[in-house]
């Protein structure tokens, strides 16, 4: 809803009233049309001031409403209403004006924020364009350029370069309603038309052509596939070349496409599932509002390698203190001049004080002594991860939180070497740690919910999204993410090149395709975890390796790449060449192509033509099977935290929702007929079959993916 006041004598205000955040809902509408019309019939009224509850202005239309039948006022008349008011209007901006926030503050004839305040037209990020006016009135405020910048990264601006922008006309430190009634009474019967942005005209630009060109070719490299950039881009240009009317008809036929498309149903499942993720539960019963944190503000970090370094960085710029150890004193300085390298560029981009006294770098474990917590990050090698745990015991206070960092190894194993095993979580962070978002937060079967909600809430301050998960080998992300290497590389054997892979999925959407992510991470790293596995021994032939292991389906094409040297782009080639090592430009490597057809020769394989929809079906619906299985097991708490671990930390398109969103796109009855398939075709790949989940959603009628939760748990009581 929205309530109308009267202060002083000739000033209204409309406070916008839908907690957590004012969005825009029906009543809300209904409010600020009703209070309008009460304040334009008021005689005494000679200005209105907008504002939100809380302190927070709006965070835009509701979008929860999109999925149901939207009623009530719509807001492109509403802030039309508003903008040709022959009262005066300001708004005034306190937490956030967001999407139809700021477009509302559009609409008003004067805007004022507060110093703290956010502003932004974030559509795209749900798939959609900023509709209600937003692409044609902010042009028409700040010029075609800007306004391309903003509306199609989304991205969330301060006050202060709001102002720089000109999209705000005052920013204060204090009371922004009482700045902006101070504003009213000092431009009170001032002409307003110059104050109409849709009587505006854009400012003038040399090349609008090419500057839209320009953007385009950015949104679609930035964000291959998606449709709401794009659109977004259109608009914009027809502000910039039509009048206003019919700026709003072209805004108001692409918001028209961009609504109904699967697109947007996809990013703004991501949007809630993101929120639902940050709300964990544990099969016990513990979750995120029973559980108290204790507070974290000093960590001690071992091993300062790839992973420890930028952890150090993530939590240096939340503001903890940081006690690194290292084995010898020439890592501890290498670990030292990256760690501080990056601190001090971060220092410099944002321009503020270097927070390197935060850190304290030693060779000693008894610095460890007054931290909260510590996130062990050495080699990935179950015997010293033991020892170092065991050591750390010695010298931690009885109440520090034990972290690990490993990739997939068992959190139950490491945490039964120390006296605490209730206080041993793992900390799972991707690489580059200090700038992917994902964190997993791995629960053993001793983990206390207290120390499960420490790690959550730490990885939150240093802003990662956090999805809690059981403790299984890989844990979610890398567990799933074998199937889909295993389906890629069998895709070889069976006659498809690594170019031809890697286009199908990223015409798909993936941000790059799953060969040039092996040679960007080097193709020793799964070599190492294959022998350390039993996957590789010595009495393997190494002329003709076998294509079976324990009873399954293998493909030796990788190690066989190792052993050539080829470990991806740190040799200059791997599945790809490059023009140097180090160098990160892919290109089609002949020898590989002739490598491939040898193997399948020396196999008698008969290479068969192979379509991109087959490359998908098989890499995508293997994740999907396998993210099925962890539900079923009770790994996570449901679909949308696996989602959420793909679209944060596999680079997966945020427009395809997540593998389990997808899965339910496509219909869960074509993915089981599909698998059914290609297991029938494959039957020594037992990830191919279908899981015991799928076949149940299958037979229950495929239920929307947000009733899964409760199938599950019919499952689990079943079993
Ligand atoms: C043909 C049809 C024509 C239609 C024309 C429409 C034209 C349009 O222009 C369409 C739009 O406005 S689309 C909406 C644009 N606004 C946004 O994207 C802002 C989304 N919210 C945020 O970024 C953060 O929540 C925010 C920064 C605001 C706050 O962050 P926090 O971290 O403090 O809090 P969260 O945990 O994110 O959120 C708290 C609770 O609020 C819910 N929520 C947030 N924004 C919402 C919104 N806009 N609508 C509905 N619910 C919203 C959020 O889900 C969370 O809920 P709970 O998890 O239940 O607590
Ligand atoms: N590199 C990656 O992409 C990811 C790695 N991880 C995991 O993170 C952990 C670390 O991996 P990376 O950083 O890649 O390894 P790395 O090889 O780059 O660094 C490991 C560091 O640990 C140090 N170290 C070894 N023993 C030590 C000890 N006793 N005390 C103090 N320091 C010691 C080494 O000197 C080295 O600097 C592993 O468990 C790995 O599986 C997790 C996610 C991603």
């Amino acid at each position: 809803m929205a309530l109308y006041t009267r202060v002083k004598e000739s000033i209204a205000v409309i406070t916008l009233k839908n907690p957590p955040v004012n969005a825009l809902s029906t009543a809300v509408r209904r409010g600020i049309v009703e209070s309008l019309s009460q304040a334009l019939q008021d005689e005494q009224v000679k200005a209105v001031v907008f504002c939100g509850e809380n302190n927070t202005f709006c965070g835009g239309a509701d979008i929860k409403e999109f999925s149901g039948s939207m009623s009530g006022p719509p807001l492109v008349p509403m802030i039309h209403s508003i903008e040709a008011s022959e009262k005066l209007i300001v708004a005034a901006i306190e937490g956030v004006a967001l999407g139809g926030g700021l477009e509302l503050a559009l609409g008003c004839h004067y805007r004022v924020a507060d110093t703290n305040a956010r502003l932004g037209l974030p559509e795209v990020t749900l798939g959609l364009l900023p509709a209600a006016g937003g692409t044609q009135r902010l042009p028409r405020l700040i010029g075609i350029t800007a306004a391309l910048e903003l509306i199609t990264t989304g991205r969330h601006i301060s006050a202060k370069e709001a102002l720089k922008l000109g999209i705000v006309d005052q920013v204060i430190e204090g009371n922004a309603v009482l700045a902006a009634m101070a504003l009213a009474l000092s431009v009170i019967g001032q002409p307003l038309n110059a104050r109409r942005l849709s009587l505006q005209a854009p400012a003038w630009v040399p090349d609008v052509d090419y500057v839209c060109e320009a953007a385009l070719a950015r949104v679609k490299q930035r964000s291959r596939g998606a449709m709401a950039p794009v659109a977004c881009v259109q608009a914009v240009r027809a502000a910039a070349m039509l009048p206003y009317s019919k700026g709003m008809e072209k805004e108001r036929q692409l918001m028209d496409m961009l609504f109904r498309s699967s697109q947007a149903r996809a990013m703004q499942y991501a949007f809630f599932a993101q929120r639902s993720a940050g709300k964990w539960s544990l099969p016990n019963g513990a979750q995120w509002n029973n559980t108290k944190a204790r507070n974290v503000e000093r960590v001690g970090v071992i091993g300062l390698g790839t992973m420890g370094q930028g952890i150090a960085v993530s939590l240096v710029k939340a503001g903890i203190s940081v006690v690194a150890i290292e084995v010898d004193t020439k890592q501890l300085e290498l670990g030292k001049k990256a760690v501080t390298a990056m601190l001090q560029r971060y220092a410099q981009r944002q321009g503020v004080s270097s927070p390197l006294h935060l850190l304290k770098f030693t060779l000693s474990f008894h610095q460890l002594r007054d931290v909260d917590l510590v996130i062990e990050a050495v080699f990935e090698d179950m015997n010293l991860k033991k020892r170092v745990f065991s050591e750390l015991c010695k010298v931690l206070k009885e109440n520090t939180i034990i972290c690990t960092n490993t990739s997939g190894l068992n959190v139950d194993e490491l945490a039964a070497v120390t006296d605490r095993q209730h206080l041993v979580v793992g900390m799972h962070f991707f690489a580059p740690a200090h700038v992917m978002r994902l964190l997993e937060v791995v629960y053993g079967s001793g983990s206390s919910p207290e120390a499960v909600a420490i790690a959550m809430a730490l990885g939150k301050r240093m802003q990662k999204v956090c999805v809690a998960v059981g403790n299984c080998s890989g844990f979610v992300g890398n567990r799933m993410l074998k199937h889909y290497m295993d389906q890629s590389v069998y895709l070889l054997e069976e006659g498809a090149t690594p170019e031809q892979v890697d286009q199908a999925l990223e015409e798909f959407g993936f941000a790059m395709g799953i060969f040039k992510v092996a040679d960007l991470s080097g193709l020793d790293v799964g070599w190492r975890v294959r022998k350390a596995s039993g996957l590789i021994s010595p009495d393997i032939d190494p002329v003709k390796p076998s294509r079976w292991r324990f009873g399954r389906r293998y493909c030796p094409l990788p190690d066989m790449l190792c052993q050539q040297g080829r470990l991806g782009q740190k040799t200059g080639h791997g599945w790809y060449l490059y023009n140097s090592p180090g160098s990160k430009e892919a290109k089609c490597d002949p020898e590989i192509l002739k490598f491939l057809e040898d193997y399948r020769l020396k196999y008698g394989i008969i290479p068969r033509r192979i379509s991109s929809q087959e490359v998908i079906e098989r890499c995508v619906f293997s994740l999907a099977n396998e993210g099925l299985r962890i539900l079923e097991e009770g790994i996570t708490a449901g679909p949308e935290d696996i989602d959420i671990i793909y679209l944060f930390g596999y680079g997966w398109p945020r427009y395809r929702g997540g593998p389990m969103f997808y899965a339910a796109q496509v219909g869960l009855s074509v993915v089981l007929e599909k698998l059914e398939h290609y297991h029938h075709l494959q039957p020594d790949v037992p990830s191919l079959e279908p899981s015991q989940l799928l076949r149940k959603l299958v037979a229950e009628g495929s239920p929307p993916i947000q009733q899964w939760k409760s199938h599950i748990k019919n499952l689990h009581s079943q079993l």
